[in-house]
């Protein structure tokens, strides 16, 4: 190897200039292979990638690469400015930095979890994977019902990856003129071609399903077909995320453009009960005596987006009403007929279906009559007459 190369690599270290460092590793590894130590060079790129380049600045660790985070956080990086539309002139995407996203707990299920892990180490590793020949994962298509974690799961991939978050609802774009849309999604593709950012489109059925919606006519298919070929044009800097509740209304053509698709179902038993246990603890409530098993039956079918409305709403009655840091099971059915077992704020109209439901997943008649303030005998014959009536 070259004195040179090491005094530049020196150089570029002390500088923390991560461009030219990896600049000089690169020139080393070709250097090494032209000599025919195909090895070595393979070696020493490994290395790098695996080593991640972490150098201590005062105590926090700052990431070397990939670059495009660490410039942001050194404000080295030029603001990513959005365009936008002609007619309305509203920005026509909204930039989150990994700064302004905070480290609050993500629920997945394992599986999920260490798929995004490897999808993530692949696309931080992908400059290595490239030299490699290796294609790297770069389409991320998010699938799953409302408030499971779509859009969090995207917010927490750039925070994990470090790099800005690139927002864009489609279902919006699309609504405001749609003769404007084919240009407007030129734009948006066009700003960040090239660059070190993640690319969530949400709500894509919104765009997506429109191609074979009969009685739309070709300015429709015009609109999806620009987004399409706009995909198919951007480098492999950009992480396209699309997140969608109905997946079944995407095509193949569609389908074909993302190479990782994940769903994102709603939270099972175990992880409702850790979940809630969570929400609990953050907030100084309960303690190991909770039966949290109990208050997992009980949010049975519900996304996390409701379990933490009706877990909050405990939250704040626990806190204002008692000035206490217990939580009782009433304290939790009483919310969580508030938030989601509505009964239209007269209690004479009970959704008695969604009481059912409430039976089904384990609160007791008592605690249920209780609450409702009705008596116990009246209730159950409300519940029993609505049995019969639905066989
Ligand atoms: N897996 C999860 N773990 C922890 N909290 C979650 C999870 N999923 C959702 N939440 C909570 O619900 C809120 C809404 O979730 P999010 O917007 O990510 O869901 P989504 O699947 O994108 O929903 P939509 O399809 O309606 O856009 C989050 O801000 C968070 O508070």
């Amino acid at each position: 190897m070259r004195l040179e190369l090491v005094i530049d690599l020196i150089k570029a270290y002390s500088n923390k200039d991560d461009k030219l460092f990896k600049d000089k590793v690169s020139q080393i590894a070709e250097e090494e292979k032209a000599k025919g130590n195909k090895n070595s060079a393979t070696k020493l790129l490994a290395a790098f990638q695996k080593n991640d380049f972490k150098i201590d600045e005062g105590g926090s660790k700052k990431v070397f690469f990939p670059s495009s985070g660490a410039q942001v956080a050194s404000n080295k990086q030029p603001q990513i400015i959005a365009p936008r539309d002609k007619s309305n002139n509203l920005e026509l995407f909204e930039v989150i930095y990994p700064s302004q996203i905070d480290n609050s707990s993500i629920f997945l299920a394992p599986k999920i979890e260490n798929k995004i892990e490897a999808v993530i180490n692949e696309y931080k590793n992908k400059d290595f994977l490239v030299s490699n020949g290796l294609p790297v994962e770069n389409r991320l298509l998010l699938c799953g019902p409302p408030g499971c974690g779509k859009t969090s799961t995207a917010y927490m991939i750039a925070k994990k990856m470090d790099l800005p978050l690139i927002y864009v609802r489609l279902d919006s774009l699309v609504s405001s003129f749609l003769g404007q849309t084919g240009t407007n999604i030129r734009k948006i593709f066009e700003a960040v071609n090239g660059r070190n950012v993640i690319l969530l489109l949400d709500e894509f059925d919104s765009i997506a399903k429109m191609r074979d919606d009969k009685n739309e006519l070709g300015e429709l298919k015009r609109v999806v077909n620009t987004l399409l070929q706009n995909l198919d044009l951007l480098t492999s800097d950009v992480f396209v995320i699309a997140a969608t509740n109905h997946e079944n209304l995407l095509d193949k053509a569609v389908w074909r453009r993302f190479n990782s698709v994940m769903y994102l179902d709603l939270p099972n038993k175990a992880l409702r009960a850790d979940y809630i246990k969570h929400l609990m603890s953050f907030h100084g409530i309960g303690d190991s005596k909770v039966n949290y098993d109990k208050l997992s039956d009980f949010t049975s079918g519900l996304n996390f987006s409701e379990i933490r409305e009706i877990s909050l709403k405990a939250i704040k009655n626990i806190v204002l009403n008692e000035g206490s840091k217990d939580l009782s099971i009433k304290d939790y059915v009483e919310a969580l007929i508030d938030v989601v077992f509505l009964y239209n704020t007269d209690k004479e109209v009970l959704d008695i279906s969604k009481l059912r439901k409430l039976r089904e997943n384990g609160v007791t008649l008592q605690v249920l009559a209780e609450l409702l303030d009705i008596p116990r005998t009246t209730l159950s014959d409300r519940l029993k007459k609505e049995e019969i009536r639905h066989g």
